[in-house]
């Protein structure tokens, strides 16, 4: 049987917190090892790294959910006992539920509402003396999202429940204050979202079917029964949140831009969809979520490796992201390399990997991409604006990272030209993303 590496530290909790996104990556590398072991928080750990492993990871057989996100996870980021905890039919019902939210239709409607939004904005920044993008396109993404999931939301809030919903994600990874605002962020957001469960429910705010809202309200769970209102509430959230957490990619694509000037053109081809293959190396290149965690479900041995039941494993997605293997110059940001991807579900793991109904993928991949591939072409073409000097480094150490300037733009001046028209939905087709449950090839 073949040796597990130990990382020598006693307990690497602190450690975590200390190196931050690179933490499990530099272990991998420093092992020469898909897979090892740490302690984190008193227990033992297995961590693993890279594309196969990551297979292994994302079979529902071998593990489960419940008991793998800290609290401190769960009071800030994702609301305790969410989607994210939940394991076999439960998980699987509840999965349904998010997907049915993710058509086509729907996804054009809110590409619709954001490109309206975009459009806004850029006349109001004409008025400004400098923009600070981030906090902007939290704005933009906080009120196409209430309006996309039928959530009201009044002029005078915008910019408290924008703030909320950031300061949510924020907090996952911090300590002290930082966490705190998230769970104080946390807890508003919930209240708020329980108002709006029960006004439904009674009848006084009359939402669409199949909006957001009107499906998280009349949900009824695996075991036939409505969610409770607040459980209700936190998954109304989980629909709504990670909308406003695409700002962080929508600042990192605006880098991404001014580093890279060269692509710009690229990016105006008509005849080629390059925002396509920028916006995945955005989400390739550049860090948000630095690992994800589950629960070993019954003993089993991998290539020799021992998982004992019970014992918590963490998947490397920063690290996974840029494995060589795969990814070759991985520190090197050139979208190319997605023209050769093959659409692996497990090399690419931005926002986890595998399947999406059966696991615990991403709901909102695909509008994500497409918020993305929306936000680029607006700064490409729907503006025109000055960078000024600015502190443009992000802090692999901080979890979540970002620009540290927050990417200030000035002098903006709106082109009225820029793909802000709702985007053409791809092709129906790929019988590999239709038998992943892939909500773009779902007719
Ligand atoms: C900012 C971009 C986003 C990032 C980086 C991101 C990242 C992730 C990650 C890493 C997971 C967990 C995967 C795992 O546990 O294995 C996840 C799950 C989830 N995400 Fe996202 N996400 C984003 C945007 C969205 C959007 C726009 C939505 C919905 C509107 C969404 C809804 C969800 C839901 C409901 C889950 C739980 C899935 C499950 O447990 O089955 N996310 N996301």
């Amino acid at each position: 049987m073949p040796k597990i590496f130990r990382d020598p530290s006693f307990d690497s909790t602190l450690d975590v917190l200390r190196e931050g996104y690179p933490f499990l990556y530099n272990r991998s590398q420093r092992f020469d090892s898909d897979i090892f072991q740490i302690r984190l928080m008193g227990l033992p750990a297995i961590c693993l790294h890279g594309a196969e492993a990551a297979e292994l990871f994302y079979n529902p057989k071998l593990f489960i959910r419940k008991g793998a996100v800290p609290r401190r996870v769960q009071t800030t980021l994702m609301g305790v006992d969410a989607i994210q905890t939940r394991d076999n039919g439960e998980h699987r019902c509840r999965k349904e539920m998010f997907m049915a939210l993710m058509g086509p239709a729907s996804r054009e409607r809110l590409m619709s509402l954001l490109a309206g939004e975009w459009q806004r904005y850029a006349h109001r920044w004409e008025q400004l003396d400098k923009v600070v993008l981030f906090r902007e396109a939290q704005e933009i993404l906080c009120r196409a999202a209430c309006a996309w999931a039928e959530v009201p939301l009044a002029e005078d809030e915008v910019s408290k429940r924008a703030r909320d919903f950031g300061d949510m994600v924020d907090g996952f990874g911090g300590v002290g204050p930082r966490h705190w605002r998230g769970k104080q962020a946390r807890s508003r957001g919930e209240k708020w979202m329980r108002s709006i469960i029960r006004a439904i429910r009674k009848g006084k705010l009359p939402v669409r079917e199949g909006s957001p809202a009107h499906t998280v309200a009349w949900y009824r769970d695996a075991d036939g029964e409505l969610l409770d209102v607040q459980m209700a509430a936190i998954e109304l959230l989980n629909a709504t949140r990670p909308i406003v957490a695409i700002a962080t990619y929508i600042t990192f694509a605006a880098l991404a831009l001014h580093e890279h000037p060269a692509y710009r053109q690229l990016l105006r081809n008509p005849a080629d969809d390059y925002a396509e293959v920028f916006v995945q190396e955005v989400r390739r290149y550049f860090p948000f979520t630095p690992f994800v965690g589950a629960i070993v479900r019954e003993d089993f041995t991998w290539h020799g490796f021992q998982f004992p039941k019970g014992t918590m494993v963490l998947l490397d997605v920063y690290g996974t992201n840029r494995d060589e293997r795969q990814w070759p110059d991985p520190e090197v940001f050139w979208p190319e390399r997605f023209r050769q991807w093959q659409d692996n579900p497990y090399d690419f793991i931005p926002q986890g990997g595998g399947e999406y109904l059966t696991g615990h993928r991403c709901a909102g991949e695909w509008i994500t991409i497409e918020a993305m591939k929306q936000a680029v072409a607006f700064l490409n073409d729907g503006i025109r604006y000055d960078v000024p000097a600015q502190d443009l480094y992000y802090d692999l150490t901080r979890m979540p990272t970002l620009p540290a300037s927050g990417f200030v733009l000035t002098n903006v001046r709106a082109t009225g030209k820029g793909a802000l028209a709702a985007l053409p939905m791809p092709a129906a087709g790929s019988e590999k993303a239709a038998a992943m449950g892939c909500p773009f090839h779902k007719g």
